[in-house]
């Protein structure tokens, strides 16, 4: 599971895509796409449907050629003489996970050790339920689990070969909260074990909660950073008031306070303080306020989800695109 010891020596990264282009015909799937991961990270995918996500995996797992740039996977130039090399080292875990539905758990797993050519393939499977959490099912047949104990059998699939850097299509795709919220656990325990993963998703309480760092794709790469960079970049800084009653004159109390620079009041009477240092600012509205005699209910920093930040991206695209 553990990267190799001499890639971790080399400070590789596990995965690079510099100007990365896939085409098909004259439609572009995703264009001029770079990034870097880390080894060890947790590193979400988000974009829209049709963003070219999957192709880029697809491209990245050496299933499709790319048309265009470079990238290196797992400590491996992206090339075709490396295809067999990078294929051991990586595993694929697609949206729909591809099982016999008449073999059980266990058959199903013994087929891909096979087919993988996997030495050990007894204990290695072993270990795939044990980290899914499928020991006692093993004996099943696939076609009679639910669909999240199937994601989770195609998750033992893709452990089977212990992958240095593993792809997620999705993995929680069309699972309910409960079944979503299991595999999110499983994710989290492999990261713990130092497994490079590469995660796309629509979700983005998904990747809020689980990746280190998230690149907004749409056909390229929008932007890329940890979820609280990303909001801090997008988002100007700001303050939220609420008072019991609407202040007489907020003017007087709000403006020329040290750290702010404006307010407004927002539709629900919430009074919004775009602040340049939050450490001045707060104490010097709770003081302006007690002054003036206002009840004050809250005051907090503005709370922006990887969701704003998303949709902020998303819809500039599309404005740009109707213009
Ligand atoms: N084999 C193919 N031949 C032609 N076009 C393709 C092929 N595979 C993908 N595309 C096109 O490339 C674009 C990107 O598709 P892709 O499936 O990578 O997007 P995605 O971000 O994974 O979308 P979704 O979230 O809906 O799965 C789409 O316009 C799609 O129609």
């Amino acid at each position: 599971m553990v990267p190799s010891p001499d890639a971790r020596a080399r400070g590789t990264a596990a995965l690079v895509a510099e100007g990365l282009t896939k085409r098909f015909g004259a439609r572009t799937a995703f264009e001029e796409v770079s990034f870097s991961v880390d080894h060890g990270e947790v590193f979400g995918f988000l974009g829209p449907n049709g963003a070219g996500k999957t192709t880029t995996v697809r491209t990245l797992g050496t299933l499709l050629t790319p048309s265009a740039g470079s990238a290196t996977v797992a400590g491996l130039p992206l090339t075709a003489d490396n295809g067999v090399e990078i294929r051991r080292r990586i595993a694929i875990m697609p949206e729909s996970p591809g099982l016999y539905l008449r073999l059980s758990v266990a058959e199903n797993l013994a087929f891909f050790a096979g087919l993988y050519e996997l030495p050990d393939a007894r204990e290695r499977i072993t270990r795939a339920l044990r980290a899914v959490n499928l020991v006692d099912r093993a004996d099943e047949t696939c076609r009679s689990l639910s669909k999240g104990l199937r994601q989770r059998v195609g998750l033992a699939r893709a452990l089977l070969s212990d992958p240095q850097v593993l792809f997620l299509d999705e993995p929680t795709s069309g699972l309910d909260p409960v079944a979503a919220g299991v595999v999110h656990d499983l994710i989290d325990g492999l990261r713990k074990r130092g497994v490079t993963i590469f995660l796309t998703t629509h979700r983005l309480a998904e990747a809020e909660r689980l990746c280190d760092r998230v690149a907004i794709m749409n056909t390229t790469v929008r932007l890329v950073g940890r979820p609280d960079e990303l909001r801090e970049r997008l988002f100007a800084r700001s303050l939220e008031i609420k008072t019991r009653e609407p202040l007489a004159d907020p003017e007087r109390v709000l403006s020329g306070l040290a750290g702010v620079e404006s307010w407004q009041r927002s539709a629900d009477g919430t009074y919004v303080l775009t602040v340049t240092d939050p450490d001045l600012a707060a104490p010097a509205a709770a003081r302006a306020l007690v002054a003036a005699d206002a009840d004050l209910l809250s005051l907090s920093p503005s709370r922006h989800t990887l969701e704003d930040v998303y949709l902020q991206l998303i819809d500039t695209d599309v404005e740009a695109q109707t213009r």
